[in-house]
């Protein structure tokens, strides 16, 4: 009998269930459900919409059920950084608000008193953002004191869902280390950081490791969705998981999970936690086996999410590359600068942007779209270069996963602009990766090198010579 693994990825814009099983050596996907996600204004400040992703949750589930293919085990993993708080009944403290809302303004000064910048990148190696977790608990010290001291647990997004679903509360580890409060020696929280900060210890739950049974559906789940099964914790940060399933098992590959972010970076055994590192904004986030995510965060497609956003939707993803080919302009924008992180209107942020600089503004759609791809690939670029020279490695290839491996017109771009071969594709990796980690739990995949061989074996790539 077929068994079947369930992996649920929620990415910035989107989420999906995926149900993945082996047929012949190769990994074989099929798409139960797929929603909308994005942030909405709760009391005036930028949310996530917690309790509809978790009737979506449901929503999947059943649908495996209806089809007859239960899963023999699921696991979450989405976007990083976001939390809830708890109290002692488990009621949410708050508003479960997003990443790009401006609460976190100013507090990086008020954690830098505690500590100064070099000092904390130095003990945890995580790139500066303005809104990593450490920082968003200090805008909730500062704003809602009373919610720090109601509560007794803090819990990311996928670790909450997962806690619904069983009753059990866990820190998965990479997700973890995004809070920007792990220890990348120790691989645990740096309770002498959370202190000097004046976190309440309390609210941190033990830190596991992706693969762990996490437990079962509670009784309730149970009867609601019309069966029972494992949570087995994958990768839990959605580019976590995006990076395992990048099918190579070269030791020095390049990469980009491309969706919402572009997180461009290479898989190293130790974190460098370095001044120069500092200075360039690259980050260790945990990984699989205790693997570091060597990257930067580049801000990515978000750019043209909210391009198309702004206007109604009236063009698809694939027809606003298309335009974008099409044209001429050769503005470039630092996509970078903290103005397009979360502007009123992109269109604006980006033609300002060309206007403070003595560039051609870009007016249709397409020039928009041809302005942001442009200035996405030259940022690649840049990117590689840096990685060259902090690992002093020359690499020949360029994976790129995940939705933004669609975009012909980039992965154009990003050969021309790195000099690299680029190999796009799987564009399902988040999903793939969260699947590897389960199967690998139960047996099904060896190891690691398995897995991606696996992933290789299975799933096409598109080839874009420089
Ligand atoms: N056919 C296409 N042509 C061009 N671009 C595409 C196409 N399909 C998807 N994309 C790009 O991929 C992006 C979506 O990627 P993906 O589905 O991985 O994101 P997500 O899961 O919602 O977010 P996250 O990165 O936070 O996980 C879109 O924003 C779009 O720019
Ligand atoms: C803030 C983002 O969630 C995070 O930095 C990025 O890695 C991500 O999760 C992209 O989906």
């Amino acid at each position: 009998m077929t068994e079947y693994y369930l992996a649920v990825d929620i990415g910035a814009s989107s989420g999906r269930h995926i149900l993945g099983h082996m047929e012949q050596g190769r990994m074989v996907m099929e798409e139960m459900h797929r929603f909308y996600n994005g942030l909405t204004v709760k009391d005036g400040e930028a949310c996530w919409d917690l309790e509809q992703l978790f009737e979506e949750i449901k929503t999947g589930l059943k649908k495996c059920r209806e089809a007859g293919k239960i899963p023999v085990s699921m696991g979450i993993d989405t976007w990083a950084v976001d939390f809830v708080l708890l109290d002692d009944t488990d009621k949410v403290l708050g508003n479960a608000v997003g990443y790009r809302d401006k609460r976190t303004e100013g507090t990086d000064r008020l954690v830098y008193e505690v500590l100064p910048e070099q000092e904390l990148y130095g003990r945890t190696g995580i790139q500066k953002q303005i809104f990593n977790t450490i920082y968003q608990l200090m805008a909730v010290k500062k704003k809602h004191p009373e919610c720090l001291e109601k509560a007794s647990a803090m819990l990311l997004v996928p670790d909450y869902f997962q806690f619904l679903l069983t009753g059990r509360k866990a820190s998965e580890y990479t997700n973890a280390t995004t809070t920007q409060l792990v220890s990348p020696k120790t691989k645990d929280w740096d309770f002498e950081l959370i202190e000097m900060l004046g976190y309440p210890r309390r609210i941190f739950q033990p830190v596991v490791k992706p693969g762990t049974v996490l437990g079962n559906f509670t009784e309730e789940i149970q009867r609601e969705v019309g069966f029972d099964c494992q949570v087995i914790l994958p990768a839990t940060h959605d580019t976590g998981s995006a990076v395992l399933a990048v099918p190579s098992n070269e030791d020095k590959t390049l990469y980009i999970s491309s969706g919402t972010w572009s997180l461009m970076g290479v898989e190293r055994k130790e974190a460098d936690c370095s001044e120069k590192s500092r200075g360039l904004n690259f980050t260790n986030e945990g990984g699989y086996d205790y693997r570091f995510r060597y990257l930067k965060n580049i801000m990515g497609l978000w750019m043209i999410q909210s391009l198309k956003k702004e206007l109604q939707d009236a063009y698809s993803f694939a027809g606003l590359c298309e335009m974008a080919s099409g044209e001429t302009i050769s503005s470039l924008v630092d996509c970078n600068d903290s103005r397009f992180l979360a502007p009123e209107s992109m269109i604006k942020a980006v033609q300002e942007y060309c206007e403070d600089t003595g560039q051609q503004i870009p007016k249709t759609p397409g020039q928009l779209a041809c302005v942001i791809y442009r200035s996405l690939a030259q940022c690649y670029g840049k990117t590689v270069r840096e990685i060259e020279e902090m690992t002093g490695v020359h690499y020949k290839k360029l994976h790129v996963v995940g939705g933004g491996a669609n975009a012909g017109y980039l992965n154009r771009l990003t050969a021309a602009s790195t000099g690299k071969t680029v190999l796009a594709g799987p564009t399902e990796a988040t999903a793939i990766g969260n699947l590897m980690v389960q199967m690998m739990a139960k047996g099904v995949l060896a190891d690691l090198k398995a897995a991606r061989q696996c992933v290789y074996d299975s799933f096409e790539m598109k080839i874009y010579e420089p």
